[in-house]
């Protein structure tokens, strides 16, 4: 599977590229908060557009060859996913997540959800809070050394999650062969608002090619 890369990037270099893509993306996702509130008139909309796009030519000035990041495991173990929709460091559009994993198996993020993740009034739209389950749910399972791709992802929404500060957090629950299940939950301040469990499956491609093992080593090697 394409896609999967091994890098050896140095720990300052790693830092500083981490540093550069964590500022743009915070700025672009500004931004699209802004977008979504803004009330400005036609005439400066056009400004507006005339300067996003002057950003958009210097970012385009020099770019990954492949449509996507992947996923890039590099030599000293971590593994970067910037292009995640959930985690990705330099992707505007996640919140983005930085899950903690701790000692007890518990994986766990606190972030923020502005105006652009809006579903009904006030509330996070139901599809985004199944992906950051889906995320959340899959990286309790690869941390916990069995990975896999969601195969089945079932959701109770318990009350509306209000935008603001949202917590969401997962645990490996069962291994039972190729599958790993999960369970997890989103939380506000108000108390749960969302429960899942997700059904995730080492794909056949990876039980074969030994791609299983790679992402086990990099997890004990990290
Ligand atoms: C180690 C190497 C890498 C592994 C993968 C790493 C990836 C991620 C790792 C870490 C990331 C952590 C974060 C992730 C979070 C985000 C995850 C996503 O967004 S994933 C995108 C959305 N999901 C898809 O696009 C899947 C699309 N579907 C498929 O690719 C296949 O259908 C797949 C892999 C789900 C199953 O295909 P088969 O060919 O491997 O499965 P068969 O051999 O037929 O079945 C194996 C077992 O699974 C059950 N099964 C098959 N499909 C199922 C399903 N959809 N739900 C429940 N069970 C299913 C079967 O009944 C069978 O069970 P029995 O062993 O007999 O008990």
């Amino acid at each position: 599977m394409s896609g999967y890369f091994t890098e050896d990037i140095g720990a300052q270099e790693l830092q500083e590229r981490t540093a550069v893509a964590t500022d743009i993306a915070e700025a672009v996702r500004t931004l699209i908060a802004d977008t979504v509130l803004t009330e400005v008139d036609a005439s400066a909309a056009a400004t507006a557009i005339e300067h996003i796009e002057a950003a958009a030519e210097i970012l385009r000035s020099r770019q990954l060859p492949d449509d996507s990041f992947g996923v890039r495991f590099n030599t000293d173990g971590t593994k970067r996913t910037w292009g995640n929709a959930v985690i990705g460091t330099r992707n505007p559009i996640a919140p983005p997540l930085d899950v903690v994993f701790d000692d007890d198996g518990l994986a766990w993020a606190e972030f923020e959800m502005g105006p652009a993740y809006e579903g009904p009034a006030g509330l996070v739209h139901g599809g985004i809070l199944a992906a950051i389950l889906d995320q959340i749910l899959g990286s309790a399972a690869e941390h916990a050394g069995a990975p896999g791709m969601t195969g089945t992802l079932t959701i109770r929404y318990r009350q509306g999650t209000k935008l603001g500060k949202v917590r969401a957090e997962a645990r490996l629950d069962r291994v039972e062969g190729v599958k790993s299940i999960a369970v997890g939950r989103i939380s506000t301040a108000e108390g749960t608002t969302a429960e899942a469990e997700g059904i995730f499956i080492l794909p056949r491609w990876a039980r074969e090619s030994g791609a299983a093992d790679k992402i086990r080593k990099a997890l004990s090697d990290g």
